[in-house]
């Protein structure tokens, strides 16, 4: 069981919220100022990843008392039931376990009393020789031919992680063409099956309850074109397999249950791709590669569950957030990736930050009085710079962000990646520092404006500063630090989830508008009219039947 302490009764949070007036006075400048050893102090290297969080909003106390209401919300205790298999989901009272899926410290983990690395490491050993099959060729389609295509089919969680990983690590990519097929837009599954040839594709049918609407419809589809391509039923062995907990939906089907890869109900959607529902990466960069994954993922398990909370990535992190979040009421956190490879970085993140702590009721079961999950949002530098970085920098609420980049480019063409690494460096910097009217006075007297002139631009071209940031510098994008990175978000969001006071790993939010789905499908069946929901709803289901045959 997770404890179930209102954070906001704590002793740190009362002396934050004093401490929180005098900070609000002042400006990141000026604690640079102050503190000669400020980057010594708010930094911290793990593993290649120099975590640099001095140009935040914060000083020693802050950081001691975040640190406090860390330990008064019972931290150390809810990370030990995590790791130990205590069925912290409690809303489906499951255990909450992606963290055995690339567990390689040789210890057991106990789910039920049952030691569950056996079965993850089958399920890894039947992944390694599928995989291998299909990359060296071995693996004939139904004509005899090699595959040279692999469809993933799947939705959320058994999509945003292994497109994530397979578009990041794409320079250590093999022959394989890889396709992702999630929304029940017919376009998705068609605008895909043009592109490939049925004797040489593979579908990866990826879903955890093997129920989820848009998968099984775009999997029926995906079956229908192969069979009518000329395979027959026989065939569909050759060129389905399926990702998935549930054995007997997926042998209704029609995949052979030898083409199962399986995992656990102790296994969440949205972190999923540690699991089975990483098929699609193994295939894509070579089981090696996904094994290295793994192991950079296993090492932030190591340093989350082992580090003291004041060199705690995921803690700092996930403090830092808390302290924008119920203190300065910021809404939103971006994260930005300089990194091309990592576009996908920030809408998988989506989803798992804002599916695991987008939640109003407590682990009391009361609403509750504070903000929870922040929106997350974010596209690649330095795309993002000329799209929207105006409003994070001169717009009127304070946004957080998360800077990412590699040192070491997998392209390194020109100058190309220094180009780059100086506008990561810049854009932290000028969030800090901003420009004060008198800086802006002095280059506006050297561009030779006539007084009034100066008058009249300088409001617009000044920039408060006092913007918070994170920096996350990688030595070089890797399997193994993708891996360390992303475990470290997931374990963040965690540390949020247990100071909120939530539920992190159910999601209740998303079944209502699947059941109302269910129930208006039926009713679009005819042309008649409906008349069973709001004036609103009628209205567009009846227009929509009046256009869809016009
Ligand atoms: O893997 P599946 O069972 O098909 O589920 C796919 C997705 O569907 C749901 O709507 C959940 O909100 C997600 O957490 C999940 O990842």
């Amino acid at each position: 069981m997770l404890p179930t302490i209102n954070f906001t009764e704590t002793n740190a949070y009362k002396y934050l919220a004093d401490h929180f007036i005098a900070i609000n006075e002042k400006n990141i400048k000026q604690l640079f100022e102050e503190d000669a050893e400020r980057f010594e102090k708010f930094s911290t290297i793990f593993n290649d990843i120099l975590l640099d969080y001095s140009k935040n909003r914060v000083d020693d106390t802050t950081i001691a008392l975040l640190l406090q209401l860390a330990r008064e919300c019972k931290l150390d205790e809810a990370i030990k039931a995590m790791f130990a298999g205590e069925a912290i989901n409690q809303t489906e009272d499951r255990a909450v376990l992606h963290t055995a899926l690339r567990n390689f410290s040789g210890k057991p983990v106990l789910v039920d009393g049952k030691n569950v690395m056996d079965d993850v490491h089958a399920v890894l050993d039947k992944m390694e020789t599928f995989s291998n099959q299909i990359i060296s060729g071995n693996w004939k389609g139904y004509t005899g031919k090699a595959i040279t295509d692999v469809v993933n089919i799947g939705i959320g969680g058994s999509d945003l992680g292994p497109v994530m990983v397979t578009e990041a690590l794409k320079a250590y990519k093999n022959h394989l063409t890889m396709h992702f097929v999630s929304n029940i837009d017919g376009t998705h599954i068609a605008e895909t099956l043009k592109t490939v040839n049925p004797e040489t594709t593979l579908f990866l049918v990826a879903s955890k309850t093997f129920t989820t609407q848009e998968t099984m419809t775009n999997a029926l589809t995906a079956k229908s074109w192969f069979l009518d391509k000329g395979a027959k039923e026989a065939d569909v062995a050759k060129h389905f397999a399926a990702l998935s907990t549930n054995a007997k939906d997926v042998a209704e089907f029609g995949i052979d249950t030898e083409n199962m890869f399986g995992f656990w109900d102790w296994v969440g959607g949205r972190y999923s791709l540690w699991s089975a529902i990483g098929m699609p990466i193994a295939l894509s960069i070579g089981f090696d590669n996904f094994k290295a994954l793994l192991k950079g993922a296993h090492a932030a398990d190591e340093h989350f569950e082992n580090t003291p909370f004041e060199n705690n990535i995921p803690v700092i992190l996930g403090l830092l957030g808390v302290w924008y979040i119920n203190f300065f009421d910021a809404e939103t956190q971006a994260i930005l990736p300089y990194d091309q490879y990592m576009h996908r970085f920030a809408a998988y993140f989506q989803q798992g930050d804002m599916e695991s702590n987008g939640k109003h009721v407590d682990r009391n079961g009361k609403e509750v009085t504070y903000e929870t999950g922040p929106v997350i949002w974010g596209e690649p530098g330095t795309n993002g710079q000329h799209a929207f970085y105006q409003l994070i920098h001169q717009g009127t609420r304070l946004i957080p962000c998360d800077f990412i980049a590699p040192a070491q480019s997998l392209n390194p063409i020109g100058e190309h990646h220094p180009i780059l690494l100086s506008n990561f460096f810049a854009q932290t910097e000028a969030l800090m520092n901003g420009k004060t009217k008198e800086q802006v006075i002095e280059e506006l007297k050297k561009d030779g404006k006539s007084a009034e002139e100066i008058e009249k631009l300088a409001p617009f071209k000044t920039f408060d500063g006092n913007r918070p940031t994170n920096s996350i510098l990688l030595k070089k994008v890797t399997p193994e630090s993708l891996g360390t990175l992303i475990a470290l978000y997931e374990h963040k969001i965690f540390v949020q989830g247990i100071i909120w006071n939530i539920f992190s790993f159910d999601q209740w939010g998303v079944e209502l508008g699947k059941q109302l789905a269910k129930s208006i499908l039926p009713e679009l069946k005819d042309d008649e009219p409906v008349h069973t929901h709001d004036a609103s709803t009628n209205g567009l289901i009846n227009q929509y039947k009046n256009w869809r045959n016009s």
